[in-house]
Order: C-alpha cells, then sequence, then structure tokens
C-alpha cells in the first residue's frame, strides 16, 4: 500500500447531507479497492462540503456511538462527531502524569493530521465514583464520521484507521456500513425534559460551612492559601433520556462558554458548557489564562448592579484570582523561553455571572512543544486545585464526599501539532436517570463559607434553569 496521503478531499460545492452521504461512500468505495497490508497505523480523512445543517440537531437524530460535540467560545469551531475509527483511552488508577505521557506516546505513532476528542479525569490518583465508569482514566476518539462548522463552513468527513496487522477490508466495509448508519433527515423535534422526581446536595449546606471552616483554619496556620471545593447535586428524573437535550435546550446562544459533550454510551454523558480555557497550543505558540474570581449578578441590586465593577473592587476576589495568574507564571518558567502574562486583571461578563480574567501567551521551548509537558505543567491550575498544588489535591480527596471524575479535567482534542483543552467545570455526568452536576468554589483566606455556597449554586444555575423550561 502507498504511504498515505492524509486526506482525500472531494472539491464541490456543498452537497445537500442525504447527497454528500453517497458521495462520501463513493470516495471511499473507490479507495478501497486500492487497500492492502500497513506496516505503520494508516489513517485517512475523507471529506466533503455539506450544505449549512446544525451539528447540533445532526448529531440528535443519530442512534450511534459513541457521540461527541465540541464548540470553542468563539462558536468558528464546532464539531459533531460519531462512532469510534479509533480510540486511545486508558484505565488505571495512577498519577495524572502517566496520563499524560501515554496519550502523548499513542498519538506519536499515529502522527494525526486530523483531531481526536477527550478527555481526562481530574485526578486519576482517585478511586472514582460508578457514575464515570465509562469515561476511564482519559478517553480520546477519532470518530467514523464527523461534522464539522469552520469559520461558517460546513465539512463532512469520515476516518479510517488500519493498524498493522488488521484486515483492511474489514476496515473498509465497516465504514461504508457506518456511512449507511447515518440518518439524513433535519427533524428539529427536541422534547421537553422529563420532571424530576428528588434533588440531592452533597455534601449538604451544614456539611459544606463545617469543611470550609476547617478550611479557613489551615489558611490560618499557615498551611494552605487557596483551594478549590466542589458541590455535587443529584438530580433524579423520572426515566432516563438523552443528555444532549441539555446541549440542544442550552438557551444561550450568544454565551461565551465552550460547549462540550461526551457520551460514550447511550444516555451516559459528560457535558460542560465551562467559560475556561486551560490551553490551546499551535506548534510551540501556548495560550493561557487565570479565570477566577466571581460575582453574579442577582447577588447585587436585585441584578441590576454592575457585576464587573464589584468585582474589580473586590480584595479577596483578586486575591483568589492572583493565586492562579502568579502559579501559571512560575509554573511556565521552566518550559517557555518568553511568557506574556497581561499586567491588569479584567473582568469578564457571562449570562449570569463576571469573573476576573487575565490572559496569557508564551513561547514553548522546543523540548517542550508537546501536549504532555503543557498538561502536566498547567493542570490542575490553583483554578481548580490550589495553593500549594499537592496539599491541596490531598485535601480535595479527604474533605470531599464524591470523587471528581471528569469535573474539572482537562477537555478537548489534540491532533498533530496543535491542541485545545477546556477545564470541565459548569458540568455534569448523565446515566440514564441520574444527573449529577458539578461546581466548586475557590476559598482563600476571608471566604465566607454561605456566600462560597450560594457561589456554587450560581455557577449551575444555567444548567439548572434548563430543567425548569416547559417546552
Ligand atoms: C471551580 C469552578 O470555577 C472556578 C472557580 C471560580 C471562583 O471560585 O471564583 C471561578 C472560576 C473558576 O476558576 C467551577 O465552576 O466549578
Ligand atoms: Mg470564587
Amino acid at each position: 500500500m502507498n504511504k498515505p496521503t492524509d486526506i482525500i478531499e472531494q472539491v464541490s460545492e456543498p452537497l445537500p447531507m442525504k447527497k454528500a452521504l453517497s458521495t462520501l461512500q463513493k470516495m471511499v468505495l473507490d479507495h478501497a479497492n486500492a487497500a492492502g497490508s500497513v506496516s505503520e497505523p494508516y489513517l485517512q480523512t475523507f471529506s466533503i462540503a455539506v450544505s449549512s445543517t446544525d451539528p447540533l440537531l445532526w448529531l440528535h437524530n443519530q442512534d450511534l456511538y459513541p457521540k461527541f460535540f465540541w464548540s470553542n467560545r468563539k462558536k468558528d469551531d464546532l464539531v459533531a462527531g460519531i462512532g469510534t475509527a479509533d480510540v486511545i483511552e486508558y484505565d488505571k488508577t495512577g498519577p495524572n502524569n502517566v496520563s499524560f505521557d501515554i496519550l502523548q506516546k499513542e498519538l506519536c505513532k499515529k502522527n494525526p493530521g486530523t483531531r481526536y476528542f477527550g478527555g481526562f479525569c481530574f485526578n486519576n490518583e482517585q478511586k472514582q465514583d460508578e457514575q464515570w465508569r465509562a469515561f476511564k482514566s482519559f478517553t480520546f476518539v477519532l470518530p467514523d464520521i464527523q461534522l464539522s462548522v469552520t469559520d461558517g463552513t460546513h465539512t463532512l468527513s469520515c476516518h479510517l484507521m488500519i493498524e498493522p496487522g488488521e484486515n483492511s477490508e474489514v476496515r473498509y466495509r465497516r465504514l461504508l456500513e457506518t456511512i449507511a448508519k447515518i440518518n439524513s433527515s433535519t427533524l428539529r423535534d427536541i422534547p421537553p425534559l422529563p420532571e424530576i422526581n428528588s434533588r440531592s446536595f452533597s455534601p449538604d449546606k451544614k456539611q459544606w460551612i463545617k469543611t470550609c471552616n476547617q478550611i479557613l483554619q489551615r489558611f490560618q496556620e499557615g498551611l494552605m492559601g487557596k483551594i478549590i471545593l466542589a458541590r455535587q447535586t443529584l438530580l433524579e428524573f423520572n426515566r432516563g433520556f438523552s443528555p444532549l437535550l441539555f446541549l440542544l435546550r442550552y438557551p444561550f446562544s450568544e454565551s461565551s462558554t465552550y460547549r462540550y459533550y461526551f457520551e460514550p454510551e447511550k444516555n451516559t454523558a459528560f457535558f460542560s458548557f465551562t467559560p475556561e480555557r486551560l490551553y490551546r497550543r499551535k506548534n510551540n505558540e501556548l495560550l493561557t489564562e487565570a479565570l477566577a474570581g466571581t460575582c453574579s449578578r442577582e447577588t447585587i441590586d436585585n441584578g441590576n448592579g454592575d457585576a464587573c465593577q464589584q468585582l474589580l473592587n473586590s480584595e479577596k476576589d483578586i486575591r483568589e484570582h492572583k493565586f492562579v495568574k502568579d502559579t501559571i507564571v512560575r509554573e511556565l518558567e521552566p518550559i517557555c523561553s518568553d511568557i506574556d502574562m497581561e499586567e491588569r486583571v479584567r473582568a469578564l461578563q457571562l449570562n449570569r455571572l463576571a469573573h476576573l480574567y487575565t490572559q496569557c501567551r508564551a513561547e514553548l521551548k522546543p523540548e517542550a512543544s508537546n501536549d504532555s509537558a503543557v498538561l502536566k505543567t498547567l493542570h490542575p491550575t490553583p483554578a481548580v486545585g490550589g495553593v500549594p498544588k499537592t496539599k491541596a489535591l490531598e485535601q480535595i480527596i479527604q474533605l470531599e464526599p464524591f470523587s471528581r471524575g471528569w469535573y474539572a479535567g482537562p477537555v478537548g482534542w489534540i491532533s498533530r501539532n496543535s491542541a485545545e483543552f477546556a477545564v470541565g467545570i459548569r458540568s455534569a455526568v448523565a446515566k440514564e436517570n441520574m444527573f449529577y452536576l458539578y461546581s466548586g468554589a475557590g476559598l482563600v483566606r476571608g471566604s465566607n463559607p454561605e456566600s462560597e455556597w450560594e457561589e456554587v449554586d450560581q455557577k449551575i444555575a444555567d444548567i439548572l434553569a434548563i430543567t425548569r423550561q416547559k417546552r
């Protein structure tokens, strides 16, 4: 077999979905005749322009798994994917650094010019609760079929991966069968969510306040500077349903948040509406940021106040933010030749919340121009972990009455020369009728446990609002 060209692309006017699918089938079929055995992993992408189709609705209309969806904050990079052309995954408890290295090593072997989508758990040293089973320590999927919208251009692609020793004919046949199963209907039937039977909090408010006070005591003793404590809100619905409904019903199309969704098995999914970027890398160029310190509109002047101004004047929030900003700069130093962290802190207005925000641009040293090096350095920042890092991570395991799973972990995509990871906060994991929502707050000296409880409520309020939509 010839050395592969990465991408076979049919250049034409955008085709309607049905026609695009049959053309894609033909492209694969034409190529399948050239199939043989390979001595190295062989990855081929077939692509075609398709007429404007909402990727979320398209995903909703399919009955193949896994499913994923990704949208960046600017909404000029949207991808919906189905099926597994290839997967890089790992499922053993151990240090996060081992996970990062394994992904990097496997990715290098495959050297993909295209993207694998997935995520990592927050802390792989932690034994995970049952609802996280399908997500593993990490999972990155190269989908069989994907619909992407880049700068307004819609592209339908499929991927074929042949590993050494594999029968390529079987692979081609399997891909053709998968394409044949794609539903090209554009049905807009988005059912309402079922009723909620019960709602419970872990920890409850009393326990939360007790734990926060314990932490405040540690600050007094000078043992720690900052820690992020999270809460789990469990919603039990009266029946199971597709968690994708939360994305289809997310009402804030203008909001500057990522939208991340991964459904490894039918009706088991993790999703996140996070405002926070962990990093974006292109070769040796790195973009990252500090995002911490919160004020909600609702808590000032019955929603009429200026949350951004309030935040910029809050000594406690500025301090909370500074832990993240300073740590990022300090930890990037060994792996970067140039770091440009904005001097001034800004306020970023979201739907109901405002956050303190500073951007950072850096140049990676050649030996650190890879995602394993960057992930080891940045994750977890003190926006979701704490200061000092190791101590905070130990405390989180000890004090939180649940495991974090993928909550606050890096979620996003990775390819040969570039990657983008968001921080999986404002998130939920769903398993049939049970939905576990996660959110946390950064505690520093002077934090008020009651206000931090409310801050967490505000952070999951966008997700909860969806459960109250009537139609
Ligand atoms: C930990 C979360 O958010 C983080 C905590 C913040 C805070 O305490 O002010 C703000 C943004 C994030 O850094 C979360 O939403 O779960
Ligand atoms: Mg806060």
